[in-house]
């Protein structure tokens, strides 16, 4: 069977298919010669990562990752798309097309790293990528069940021959724990902080990696894990994990409902953390990508300005950020903020303009970025003894907190220890973070159109282009309430346009939002029932 139209299911530049499993395989296959392509092409290391989306009804997908842990470029996700789509009996033509295109040379030998989430269908997938290295004379190097970030971490470390971390999962726990331990120091609670958090590891990588996390931070951090189905049998992401937690605002299921005491959920691979609270009156309290940004951003600010170097800082938004968590940040915490389109690639690649760059995605996908330059100051500073002995000493904790850090790509478990350790030195609880800033009322609706691509989109994606007078209604219906805001975009990952809103109140918000969506509906060839706007 020849697969069907992939194109869809591209998502964030890291090539990655979200399919029904019939063609899978097929994809996979192709997806293992592309790798070889790529690795030829990049001259290095490349990764395959099996792994799929959020929702627990999706059926596998795969990411590809480029020799820095990063993810390719556009005109690659191109070739990804036309090598996935093209009929069996011109698969070798195209491929030649593309060696010949791009100038590959086809004798050079390359070593493809594979990785694989907890999924059912992973290890058949993962042997046709296997069959697509093979059949193009790449080697496979299997790293078995990880999750995404450490998939992203191999791939860095055997790039850079093993500078930047040993790359073995070992390397991995090492390099982290042994930095967050560094950093804790013997005192495990300080004031309102204490070392216990229960984590939700949505039946998935994050929960078996957990584990190793577990024996090697003992007391000082004493993680609680729930929602630790084995292979096949919990269902990954269901009514768990971060998605699930961030889009339902609600808690959890499996993780026991304990009065202010620190909860996390990661995803399916294990890229992407929230985390979350009840207060004394069973309210749910959460703390998304924008909170956890905001927090890391601030601390990371007051090292730098401890150490008297000059490093410019900078943190990445998408549209998608609250309000209130912009306003903060760049107001009282007088960060400067940019904006891009949504899209891992997005953040990353803008977070490199900066010597520190910070970038989340609401939904708690993000890390840090150290330029050269900031890494190279700070290992200098460390040691400049003409520098005051309390600039030292924030230049090498600074330094201990880029070891906590994964920089190739959001990982969820490098994130909680980065928010521990953040916590711990401020001696807050989850209030206190809480209190720093208020979020805005926020809605996220979704309207089927015919065709999603009617909706164009300028200015990181907060101002619609086509099509034609829609955003002109949607700056009218704005202007109607206090704080409000709106935007409109295609879903990049579903067949969908995706309206979000912000106001004042809850009832503003859901009044903007339900507007707004009829307008999509109206102006983009909406189908199905029309979205109705509250009273
Ligand atoms: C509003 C929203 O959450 N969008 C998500 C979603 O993208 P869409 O292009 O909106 O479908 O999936 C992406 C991949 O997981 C993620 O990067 C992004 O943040």
């Amino acid at each position: 069977m020849h697969p069907k139209t992939v194109k869809q299911n591209i998502q964030y530049g890291t090539a990655g298919f979200r399919t029904k499993a019939s063609n899978l395989g097929y994809i996979m296959y192709r997806m293992g010669l592309l790798a070889v392509l790529r690795s030829r092409y990049k001259q290095g290391v490349i990764g395959v990562m099996i792994t799929a989306s959020h929702n627990p009804e999706s059926d596998n997908g795969v990411k590809l990752i480029d020799p820095h842990g990063e993810m390719m470029e556009q005109s690659w996700e191109e070739l990804a798309t036309r090598i996935a789509n093209v009929q069996d009996d011109e698969l070798e033509a195209v491929i030649k097309e593309i060696v010949q295109e791009y100038n590959i040379d086809m004798s050079t030998r390359v070593n493809i790293l594979i990785g694989k989430d907890t999924r059912p269908s992973s290890p058949s997938l993962s042997k046709s990528v296997v069959d697509g290295i093979l059949a193009l004379s790449g080697k496979p190097v299997d790293y078995g069940i990880v999750t995404t970030p450490q998939l992203h971490y191999f791939v860095k470390c055997r790039n850079t021959q093993n500078a930047y971390g040993v790359g073995t999962e070992e390397g991995y726990y090492t390099k982290l724990v042994t930095a967050f331990k560094k950093l804790r120091g013997d005192n495990y609670t300080n004031g309102n902080y204490t070392n216990r958090v229960l984590y939700d590891g949505a039946n998935g990588v994050g929960a078996r990696k957990i584990k190793y996390f577990q024996e090697r931070l003992g007391e000082s951090l004493k993680i609680e894990l729930y929602n630790d189905a084995g292979i096949g049998t919990g269902k990954l992401n269901y009514l768990c994990g971060a998605d699930y937690v961030k889009s339902q605002q609600s808690f959890p299921t499996g993780v026991p409902v304990e009065p202010n005491v620190r909860c996390v959920s990661v995803d399916g691979d294990a890229d992407r953390i929230v985390y979350y609270y009840v207060d004394e009156d069973n309210k749910f309290h959460l703390l998304d990508g924008d909170r956890i940004a905001t927090l890391i951003a601030g601390y990371l600010k007051e090292l730098v300005l401890g150490t008297g170097i000059d490093l410019n800082l900078g943190l990445i938004q998408t549209a998608y950020a609250n309000g209130a968590s912009t306003d903060y940040i760049t107001r009282q915490l007088q960060v400067p903020v940019a904006c891009v389109s949504t899209g891992v690639k997005h953040l990353h690649h803008k977070a490199l303009e900066y010597d520190v760059g910070v970038y989340f995605e609401a939904n708690g996908h993000g890390t840090v970025i150290f330029s050269k330059n900031a890494k190279d100051k700070l290992n200098e500073a460390a040691k400049n003894n003409s520098l005051s002995e309390e600039q030292q000493k924030v230049a090498n904790k600074l330094l201990a907190l880029i070891d906590v850090i994964n920089e190739t790509v959001g990982d969820a478990i490098s994130d909680m220890l980065l928010v521990e350790t953040i916590l711990h030195a401020k001696g807050w609880g989850v209030q206190q973070w809480e209190e720093t800033y208020t979020d805005l009322p926020n809605k996220l609706l979704k309207v089927t159109v015919e065709d999603r691509n009617v909706i164009s989109t300028k200015d990181a994606e907060r101002q619609c282009t086509t099509p034609v007078g829609l955003q002109e209604e949607i700056d009218t219906l704005v202007k109607k309430y206090n704080k409000g805001r709106s935007f409109v975009r295609p879903s990049g990952t579903e067949d969908i346009v995706r309206v979000y809103a912000e106001a004042a109140t809850q009832e503003e918000t859901d009044k903007l939002a339900a507007e707004v969506a009829t307008k999509v509906y109206e102006l983009a060839g909406g189908i199905g029932t029309m979205p109705e706007i509250p009273a």
